[in-house]
């Protein structure tokens, strides 16, 4: 259990993590979101005595992470990838990291094996590619069987095979009853792998919810798309305030303001046929934007294309 309690913390006039409180429970997969700069990275750096925060309180099972006898194995921690003595082989770099808490080979060749790096485990670390140094930076993290896993970005640069593994090792890691906090940018991988989301926009909680009610709350009020053979004479029948019909092409309308119970007991009602009744779901994508819109700080634009009498000009 990591439990977050008024956590701030600034930089200069910037408040990178402002007034955080929320408890990232065991058995779930905990998905972090939020904006570039949202303040994801300093709250995990917070969680594990990187950073001091200007006020409040991060507890790792109940107290502060740095006053652990055993840190590696209370809280395994992919925040950087790249913060590997590069000349080291992955397998003296675990080494070197088991040496600390008397973790010894057999485990580290285990470990190895398990993120799929036993047969590059005698190469240099820098020679290793985005993907390969992510499987050594988990390896890390799962080297000393820690109750508390925090991965910052860890399916960044993983190929197929590598997202389907990580999908499956944090579910089971979650099974287990550890506690498991991720953060992505990777919408589509967030809906597979993440029970639970924290989203924060500009150092702020927005959301704190089960995946399920996230995209539930965010479809309400959606569309229902109706296809009936009878549309003609349904679709004057659900007209009213506050409901808006598009047709989409002959015998196929979408409906805004009436729910999909609501239109199957109106058809019901008039005898008319209904073949099919399809509330539209947002996707996470979808709804983590409409969330996080006003949170933005870097918003691009697409350049707008020079037409002829542009470049005339
Ligand atoms: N060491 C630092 N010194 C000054 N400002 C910092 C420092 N670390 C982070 N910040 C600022 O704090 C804010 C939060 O940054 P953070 O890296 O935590 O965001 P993030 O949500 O992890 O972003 P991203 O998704 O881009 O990785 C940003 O405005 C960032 O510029």
């Amino acid at each position: 259990m990591i439990e977050l309690q008024g956590l701030t913390k600034t930089y200069g006039d910037k408040r990178a993590v402002d007034g955080i409180t929320a408890n990232i429970r065991p058995g779930v997969v905990t998905g972090f979101l939020g904006p570039n700069g949202a303040g994801k990275s300093t709250t995990m750096r917070l969680i594990v005595g990187l950073d001091r925060p200007a006020s409040g309180t991060a507890l790792v099972n109940g107290h502060s992470y740095v006053s652990s006898r055993a840190p590696l194995a209370e809280v395994g921690a992919l925040l950087d990838a790249k913060a590997v003595d590069g000349g080291r082989s992955a397998r003296n770099h675990l080494l070197a990291l088991g040496a600390t808490v008397g973790i010894g080979a057999r485990r580290v060749d285990d470990v190895l094996a398990s993120v799929g790096l036993s047969e590059v485990a005698n190469k240099a670390a820098k020679s290793f590619s985005l993907g390969m140094g992510q499987r050594l930076g988990i390896a890390a993290a799962l080297l000393a069987d820690p109750a508390v896993l925090l991965l910052d970005e860890p399916v960044n640069g993983l190929d197929v095979d590598g997202v389907q593994w990580i999908r499956d090792l944090l579910n089971q890691l979650a099974g287990e009853g550890r506690t498991v906090l991720l953060s992505s940018h990777l919408m589509s991988e967030m809906q597979l792998v993440a029970d639970h989301l924290l989203v924060i926009g500009q150092g702020r909680i927005l959301a704190d919810t089960s995946i399920q009610d996230f995209i539930e709350e965010a479809s309400s009020g959606g569309a229902v798309i109706v296809v009936s053979p009878d549309a003609g004479t349904l679709a004057p029948l659900l007209a009213g305030d506050g409901v808006s019909l598009t047709t989409r092409e002959p015998g196929r309308f979408e409906v805004r303001g009436q729910t999909a119970p609501a239109i199957g007991d109106i058809a019901a009602g008039h005898g008319l046929r209904i073949h099919e009744l399809t509330p539209v779901t947002a996707s996470l994508e979808s709804a983590y934007l409409e969330l996080t819109r006003d949170s933005v700080e870097f918003a691009a634009t697409v350049p707008h294309q020079t037409d002829e009498t542009d470049k005339a000009a």
